[in-house]
C-alpha cells in the first residue's frame, strides 16, 4: 500500500476526495429515508434526521411532498453514482499506472543487475513476476483502496445509525468486532494457499517454457507425452489450489449470508423491544441492510488480500535482491574508452558447483587473432565472461589498457566489445531492426557493408523484403548459419575494438567461416579477434592459441606469421596451414 501511495503521490488526493464525497452523499441520501418513511407511516414527517426538510416543501398534500422527497432522493442517488464513476475511473487509471511502474522497475533492476546474479535466476521466476505477480500486487493495492472506501462508507452509515438509534449501533459495532476475530483463521489459511499459489504458478511457467523450448526435439523422438505429463502435473496442482480457494470463499459467503439474516432479525426484535418509533426503526433496518453488502465485500477483500500478499512478498524479494546485487554497477560511467589491451592477472573464479578458472594470466592486444580452445567444461566461457566484465573475479584482477578494472569501471569499455555467443540471439523483428538493435544512427549502406562482411548480403538481398524481412521468434525463419551471420553483422556495426566469437561460427561451413574471419582481420580498425572454438580449421586462422584444461591455461602456443599473415603450425592443429587472405 505504501508503494502504491508513493506511486500515486498527489493523484491520490482527488481520488480520496471523491471517496469521501461518495460516502457523504450516501449518508445524506440515507438520511432522506427518515422523512420519506415518516410520510409513509404517519402521513407526516416525524422522527428527526432530515424530517424538517418537509417544512420547506411549498406543498400541502402528502403525495406532493412525497414526490418532492423521492425526487430529491433520486437526484442524490444519481449524483452519487456519477461521483462513484469518477472515483472508480481515477482508481483504475492509478492501478494500471502502478502495474506499469512496477513492471518497468523490475525490468530496469533486472537489466542493471550483474550477469552472475541474473544467470542464477530461474527464467520462470522472472516471467511469473512480470506476468502474474505484478497484477496480483496491483489487485491487492486496489482491494486495499476499495476496502478503505468501503470502510469509509460503513463508518458513515454506522454514524447515521448511531445518530438515530444508538443502541442498535452499539450492537452492530460489537458484532463487527466479533466477526473480525472469527475470520482470522480463514485469513491465515488463505495466506498459506497464496504462498503455494506463487510456487505453483512459477512451476507452470517453467514447464511451459521447457515445453516450448524442447517441443521440436520431443516431436522428433515421440516424447510429447512425457512433456504433457509434466505440464499437466503442475497445472493440476495449480488448479487444485485455486478450486480449494474458491470452495472456501463460497463457504464464507454462505455463512456470511446466514449470519446477516440472523443479525437483521435480532436487530428488528431489539428495535421493537426498545420501542423505537417505526420510521426510525425502518430507516435503521434499511441502513443496516445496506451495510451488510459492504461488510461481506470487506470480508471477501480481506480474504483475497491475504491470498495475494504472498505474490507481493515474492515480487518484493526479487526486486530487493536485484537492487542489492546491482549496488556496484550503479556507479558505472557511460563514457566509452578505446581498448588497446585486455588481460588477466592471476584471475580466479568458481561457480556455485565448483567449476570455473584458476590462476589465469594473459595479455591480449588489439590487432591479434587469438584462438581459445580446450575440452568441454574446461573454463573457456567462464574466462570470456571474466574478460568482458560479465563476471567479477573472486581473486586476481582484469586489466584493460594495463589498468585494473572493477565492475563499476567496466561499463565504459562495453561499447568497444562485441561478444557473439553460440546461440545467436535475434529479436522477433526484421533484419533491419536486428542490425540496428539499440542504435538509431545506423545507415542502410553500413548495414549492407556489415552483411557483406558476414557473408549474409546474398541471402538478405535475395529475400523478397530485403532488410525488412522478419526473422520470427528467436530467428526461427532463418537457418542456424544465417542467424549467426546476422549476429556477426550486428556486432560489426558497433565498430568494436574487441570481437569475441564464442563458437559463434559453428553453424557456418568452414570455407565461409574462413572468409568471414578474413574480413574481420582486414577491418581497418584492426580489432582484437578472440575465437573460442573446437574446430581445428578455425584455430588455424589464429596467431596465438590458448588452451584451457580443467580451468587452467596449458602452455601457450605462439604461432609463426607468414608474410604478415597469421597461420598455425600444422603439427599442433593437425591440418595444413593456409594464409588469411581471400
Ligand atoms: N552458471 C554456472 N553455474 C554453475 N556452474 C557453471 C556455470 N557456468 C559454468 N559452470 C561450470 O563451470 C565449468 C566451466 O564451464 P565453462 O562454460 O566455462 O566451460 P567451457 O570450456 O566454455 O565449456 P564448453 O566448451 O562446453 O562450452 C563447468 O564445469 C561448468 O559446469
Amino acid at each position: 500500500m505504501s508503494e502504491f501511495v508513493d506511486y500515486a503521490g498527489e493523484e491520490l488526493t482527488p481520488a480520496i476526495a471523491l471517496m469521501l464525497v461518495g460516502a457523504l452523499l450516501e449518508g445524506v441520501s440515507l438520511m432522506l429515508l427518515i422523512p420519506i418513511a415518516g410520510l409513509l407511516v404517519h402521513g407526516s414527517s416525524q422522527g428527526g434526521g432530515l424530517s424538517y426538510l418537509v417544512n420547506f416543501i411549498p406543498l400541502e398534500n402528502r403525495l406532493g411532498q412525497m414526490a418532492v422527497l423521492l425526487g430529491l432522493f433520486a437526484a442524490m442517488v444519481a449524483v452519487r453514482a456519477c461521483v462513484l464513476t469518477l472515483r472508480d475511473r481515477r482508481l483504475a487509471l492509478l492501478q494500471l499506472g502502478f502495474i506499469d511502474q512496477q513492471r518497468s522497475a523490475l525490468l530496469r533492476e533486472l537489466t542493471a543487475a550483474p550477469w552472475s546474479f541474473v544467470a542464477s535466476l530461474r527464467h520462470a521466476r522472472v516471467t511469473s513476476a512480470v506476468g502474474n505477480e505484478v497484477h496480483m500486487m496491483a489487485a491487492t493495492a486496489q482491494l486495499l483502496l476499495q476496502s478503505i472506501v468501503t470502510i469509509s462508507m460503513l463508518v458513515a452509515q454506522w454514524l447515521l445509525v448511531a445518530f438515530i438509534a444508538p443502541w442498535l449501533s452499539l450492537m452492530v459495532a460489537a458484532l463487527g468486532i466479533i466477526g473480525s476475530i472469527c475470520i482470522v483463521p480463514a485469513l491465515r489459511k488463505a495466506s498459506h494457499r497464496g504462498f503455494q499459489q506463487v510456487e505453483r504458478q512459477t512451476a507452470v511457467m517453467n514447464a511451459a517454457g521447457q515445453l516450448l523450448a524442447g517441443l521440436k526435439l520431443a516431436k522428433a523422438q515421440n516424447a510429447e507425452a512425457a512433456f504433457l505429463d509434466d505440464f499437466s502435473r503442475h497445472t493440476d496442482a495449480l488448479t487444485g489450489n485455486q478450486i480449494e480457494s474458491l470452495r472456501r470463499q463460497s463457504r464464507l459467503r454462505v455463512s456470511n449470508a446466514s449470519v446477516a439474516a440472523v443479525v437483521g432479525a435480532v436487530m428488528l426484535l431489539a428495535g421493537m423491544a426498545l420501542k423505537m418509533p417505526p420510521p426510525i426503526l425502518l430507516t435503521a433496518i434499511v441502513i443496516l441492510a445496506r451495510m451488510s453488502g459492504p461488510i461481506m465485500t470487506l470480508q471477501q477483500n480481506a480474504y483475497h488480500i491475504a491470498a495475494m500478499l504472498p505474490s507481493h512478498a515474492s515480487m518484493s524479494n526479487l526486486r530487493k535482491s536485484l537492487r542489492q546485487s546491482q549496488a556496484d554497477d550503479e556507479r558505472a560511467s557511460d563514457a566509452s574508452t578505446a581498448i588497446c589491451t585486455i588481460g588477466t592477472q592471476d584471475v580466479h573464479y568458481r561457480h556455485a558447483d565448483g567449476g570455473g578458472v584458476t590462476g589465469v594470466n594473459l595479455n591480449l592486444r588489439r590487432g591479434e587473432v587469438v584462438g581459445i580452445t580446450g575440452p568441454s567444461g574446461s573454463g573457456k566461457t567462464t574466462f570470456i565472461d571474466l574478460l568482458t566484465g560479465l563476471l567479477q573475479p573472486e581473486g586476481g584482477q582484469v586489466l584493460v589498457n594495463g589498468q585494473p578494472v572493477d565492475a563499476s569501471q567496466f561499463r565504459q569499455f562495453r561499447d568497444r566489445i562485441a561478444y557473439i555467443p553460440q546461440d545467436s540471439y535475434l529479436l522477433n523483428d526484421t533484419i533491419r531492426h536486428n542490425l540496428a538493435w539499440g542504435r538509431a544512427d545506423v545507415s542502410e549502406a553500413a548495414m549492407w557493408r556489415a552483411l557483406e562482411a558476414s557473408g549474409a548480403s546474398q541471402f538478405v538481398g535475395q529475400s523478397q523484403n530485403g532488410l525488412d524481412t522478419p526473422v520470427a521468434e528467436r530467428g526461427s525463419r532463418l537457418s542456424g548459419g544465417e542467424r549467426q551471420r546476422i549476429a556477426i553483422a550486428r556486432a560489426l556495426l558497433r565498430c568494436p575494438d574487441v570481437i569475441i566469437l564464442d563458437e559463434a561460427t559453428n553453424a557456418i561451413d568452414v570455407v565461409s567461416e574462413r572468409l568471414i574471419i578474413a574480413d574481420l582481420v582486414a577491418m581497418p580498425s584492426k580489432p582484437m579477434i578472440v575465437l573460442v572454438t573446437h574446430r581445428p580449421e578455425t584455430l588455424r586462422l589464429c596467431e596465438r592459441l590458448i588452451t584451457f584444461e580443467a580451468g587452467q591455461i596449458a602452455p601457450e602456443i605462439h604461432l609463426r606469421k607468414i608474410g604478415g599473415k597469421a597461420t598455425l603450425a600444422p603439427d599442433r592443429i593437425g591440418v595444413p596451414p593456409f594464409e588469411l587472405n581471400r
